[in-house]
């Protein structure tokens, strides 16, 4: 869906607003002069709009009557004062898309009365454009606004729909997800120069080990374990590796921290700062 005669505006423009900000346009879904951003450090918008020509809005009260579409990409706990702050610019006209950890349709549309919302759940590789996003509808939110939506979230990566009983477990599983990558990662690169390796030479072989078999799950639509089993050769040095995996608990911590994670989103989304 081309979105060429919308606005967006963003509120907050840390970690993950920018990482859409610059997916976005990069993805060249939206121009520059579209975006309307705000931030309590303005001075990195102004920057911003030196350098790629988007709106820095003095106040979040600006980037909410500008736009036509809002997202808000503040911490949790900020939300309220901000939902507070804008509740006067907003109406049924526009489309707000909230990507907060634990914040609810519900806690916004008490805010902000009658007005579509979308509850997102995007992670950080939207600025490569190899974002996971999950999303779900407020009450006022209809199939046109999850089309805009989709446009947004599926212009940097993949985008899903999923009822809103499912937020707080794809927060622990993809919004939180690339950070148990990473860790993944450092620790494959270590092992390599461990074992001897460059040490940019065993990042870079690490990174394209792991988005390489990611591509193999997506795109063969095979099941892990079958491909698992493709690169262990009987007597092999894969099965020596994997036992010291299976040893070491890799597939219960794993499973560990996603529902750690899940257990804070469900916290958050109960009140609990
Ligand atoms: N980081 C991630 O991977 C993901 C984050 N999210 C969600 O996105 C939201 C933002 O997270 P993240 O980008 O990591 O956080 P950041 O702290 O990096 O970004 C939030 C930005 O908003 C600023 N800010 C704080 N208060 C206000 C305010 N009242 N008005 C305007 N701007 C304000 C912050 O300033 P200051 O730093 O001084 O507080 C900061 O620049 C969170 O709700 C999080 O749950 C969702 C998916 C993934
Ligand atoms: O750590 C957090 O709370 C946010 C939500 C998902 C990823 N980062």
């Amino acid at each position: 869906m081309a979105l060429t005669d919308k606005r967006i505006g963003f509120i907050g423009a840390g970690a993950m607003g920018s990482a859409l900000i610059n997916g976005l346009l990069k993805a060249g879904l939206v121009t520059p002069d579209q975006i309307y951003a705000a931030d309590i450090h303005r001075e990195r918008l102004l920057a911003w709009q030196e350098k790629m020509g988007i709106h820095a809005c003095a106040d979040n009260g600006e980037a909410a009557a500008a736009a036509d579409i809002l997202v808000l990409a503040v911490k949790p706990q900020a939300m309220e004062e901000v939902l507070e702050e804008i509740r006067e610019r907003v109406n049924g006209d526009k489309l707000i898309i909230s990507i907060a950890a634990g914040i609810t349709t519900t806690l916004i549309e008490t805010f902000l009365p009658g007005v579509p919302v979308i509850r997102a759940m995007p992670n950080t590789p939207c600025l490569v454009g190899a974002g996971a996003t999950a999303m779900c509808l407020g009450k006022y939110a209809t199939t046109a606004h999850e089309t805009m939506a989709a446009a947004i979230f599926g212009a940097v990566g993949t985008a899903v729909t999923v009822k809103e009983n499912l937020m707080d477990a794809v927060t622990g599983l993809s919004g939180s997800g690339p950070a148990y990558v990473y860790i993944m990662l450092e620790a494959l690169a270590d092992a390599g120069v461990r074992v001897g390796i460059q040490r940019d030479i065993a990042m870079t072989l690490a990174a394209q080990t792991m988005l390489g078999a990611a591509k193999m799950v997506l795109e063969t639509g095979e099941h892990p374990g079958r491909l698992k089993d493709m690169v262990t050769t009987p007597g092999g040095t894969t099965t020596a590796g994997i036992y010291a995996l299976e040893e070491g608990g890799l597939r219960v911590t794993l499973m560990n921290a996603v529902m750690a994670a899940t257990r804070r989103a469900q916290e958050m989304s109960a009140g609990q700062k």
